[in-house]
Order: C-alpha cells, then sequence, then structure tokens
C-alpha cells in the first residue's frame, strides 16, 4: 500500500473478521452466538462480500462475462455505476441482517460503506481479457492505497462497525475493491491482532490436503503456484495483513473462537 492515513492503536486490539459473500446465508445460530460473545470482549470490525447475495439478485451475475481477469491472472467484477448500486442495495439488506442477528445477541453494530472516508483507491487496471482478447476498458475498480480510521470512531468491545468494502479514488469516484484484501488493510490500520477470513472451505488445501499451519513464505509461494479464485485473493490478502503488522491470518469456516484458538481452519503467521 503506497499511503496509509490511520493510525490510532485502540486500548484493545479488535479483531477483524471478513465474512465471505459465499457463506454469508449459510453461517448458524451457533456461529453468530460465538461471534457475539468473542464481540462482548473484543472490538469488532466485521468486513462482508457480496458475492452470493448478488448472484440471487439478478441472474447476471452468475454469467462467466460478470468477472474479468487482468493481464496478471487476477480476476475482478466488471463494475459499472449500476453495479455500484446492486451491490449497495444487497449489501444494506445483508448489513441490516447482520445487525439484527447482533443486536440480539446482545452486541450493537453501525454499518460503513468504505467509500465514506474509509477506504481510499488508487488507478485501476485499464487491460482485461475480454473474449480471448486483451482490450482497454474502463472497470471500476481500484487496489486500496490507504485507510483512514476516523470514520470508525472510538472501538469498543460490546459495539461492532460492519464494513461494506467500496473505496473512494483520487478523482473522487466510488469504485469496488476486493473485500478480502481491504479486511487487510482495515486490520493493518487498525492494529488488530489477528484478521480472520471466513469462507465457505474448512480450510487451505494443498495438493487436496487440508493446512493446519503455514508461514507467509511457503503460503505466497502456493499463492504464485497452486492457488485459483478465491483463494488466491486470500492468500494474497494474509500476506499484506502480515506486513502491516497483524499477527495471525486464519482462514475457515468454522466459529470465530475456533478458528482463532487453531482447533480448526489453516493458521498463517509470519514465520
Ligand atoms: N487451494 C485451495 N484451498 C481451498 N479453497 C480453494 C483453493 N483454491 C481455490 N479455492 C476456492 O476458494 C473458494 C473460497 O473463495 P471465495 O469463493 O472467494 O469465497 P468468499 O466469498 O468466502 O471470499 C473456495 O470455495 C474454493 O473453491
Ligand atoms: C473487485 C471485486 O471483484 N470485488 C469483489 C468484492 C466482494 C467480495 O470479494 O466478495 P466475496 O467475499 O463474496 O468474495 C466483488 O465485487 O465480488
Amino acid at each position: 500500500m503506497s499511503r496509509t492515513r490511520e493510525t490510532r492503536g485502540p486500548a484493545v486490539r479488535p479483531t477483524v473478521v471478513k465474512l465471505g459473500g459465499s457463506c454469508l446465508d449459510d453461517l448458524d445460530g451457533t456461529w453468530w452466538d460465538d461471534l457475539a460473545r468473542h464481540g462482548e470482549n473484543t472490538p469488532l470490525i466485521l468486513v462482508h462480500g457480496w458475492s452470493k447475495p448478488l448472484k440471487r439478485l439478478s441472474p447476471r451475475y452468475s454469467e462467466p462475462s460478470a468477472i474479468l481477469r487482468d493481464r496478471y491472472g487476477n480476476q475482478s467484477r466488471w463494475t459499472t455505476p449500476e453495479v455500484i448500486e446492486d451491490i449497495k442495495t444487497v449489501s444494506a439488506k445483508l448489513g441490516e441482517e447482520v445487525i439484527g442477528r447482533l443486536a440480539s445477541r446482545g452486541v450493537t453494530a453501525e454499518r460503513l460503506l468504505g467509500s465514506d472516508g474509509l477506504v481510499e483507491a488508487g488507478e485501476g487496471e485499464r487491460w482485461w481479457w475480454r473474449d480471448k482478447q486483451l482490450v482497454e476498458m474502463e472497470n471500476l475498480v481500484g487496489p486500496i492505497t490507504g485507510v483512514d480510521t476516523a470514520p470508525l470512531g472510538d472501538l469498543r468491545p460490546g459495539h461492532a462497525r460492519l464494513v461494506t468494502p467500496l473505496a473512494r479514488n483520487a478523482a473522487g469516484r466510488e469504485v469496488n475493491t476486493d473485500a478480502d484484501r481491504a479486511a487487510a488493510a482495515i486490520a493493518g490500520a487498525t492494529g488488530a491482532t489477528d484478521l480472520v477470513l471466513v469462507t465457505d472451505v474448512a480450510h487451505l488445501l494443498i495438493d487436496g490436503e487440508p493446512v493446519r499451519r503455514i508461514g507467509a513464505e511457503a503460503a505466497a509461494r502456493f499463492r504464485d503456484k497452486g492457488a485459483t479464485g478465491g483463494m488466491r485473493k486470500k492468500l494474497r490478502a494474509a500476506g499484506e495483513a502480515l506486513d502491516r503488522g497483524v499477527e495471525r491470518v486464519v482462514i475457515g469456516s468454522a466459529p470465530v473462537t475456533g478458528l482463532l484458538n487453531a482447533d480448526s481452519g489453516t493458521v498463517i503467521t509470519r514465520a
């Protein structure tokens, strides 16, 4: 990240939990009970994705053309102003659901758009593969270049923040960004100890085998050789979070305290 306007370490370091769009609908009551218990004692910052809710909104989000690939093989949603509106529509609804689930368990929460001063984006990639050709096109996505923690306010146990990871670029335009990498940037900027990436698989798999623990270097090697799609982004996000001072990144599908205790999931650390 080239620029980070930050950083105010809260008295108690927060846990950042990224709720994957792949699994948000499938997390059951006991999963939310566990998250609320954790949130009673630790400031929680939740960052959500929207891939599955968007597919429910319209079948066009299930078409292969909804996702573009850049020169380096990285995948991104093809994002127009209309897509940003759809993202906001589904995020408002799922935000209400998440806030309701936490409220009924005694944890208050408020929702913020990353584009409301929290997440800053740089110039987006201009060349994308379409119909087996690299073409220049405007895609409203951008890499994260900074996080200003001020809009998060004072972080405290018992009151969570839910971030919709849109961002704003230098020209003032609202852009889409990757949710895992936004969570990593926010974790780094807020001094979080742990970043938990909750998704629809229980572990990172290497050669079909679940990985319980892996160092950042080995994870980066696998990312460049063997990881695809969503997992490739998670491993990139994990490396970025560790580089910014986060101590542990955990990827998995279990309740958050089980992932933090390393009872389940893949724990990624610097060494
Ligand atoms: N090596 C791997 N280990 C585990 N999952 C992988 C791997 N490579 C690719 N994946 C895929 O990554 C997906 C999780 O990423 P993604 O679909 O983006 O989820 P989310 O919406 O939770 O961010 C899994 O469902 C799986 O299909
Ligand atoms: C630029 C880009 O592609 N952004 C992602 C951000 C949401 C996300 O990552 O959601 P999941 O948690 O469901 O994967 C997207 O629009 O799908």
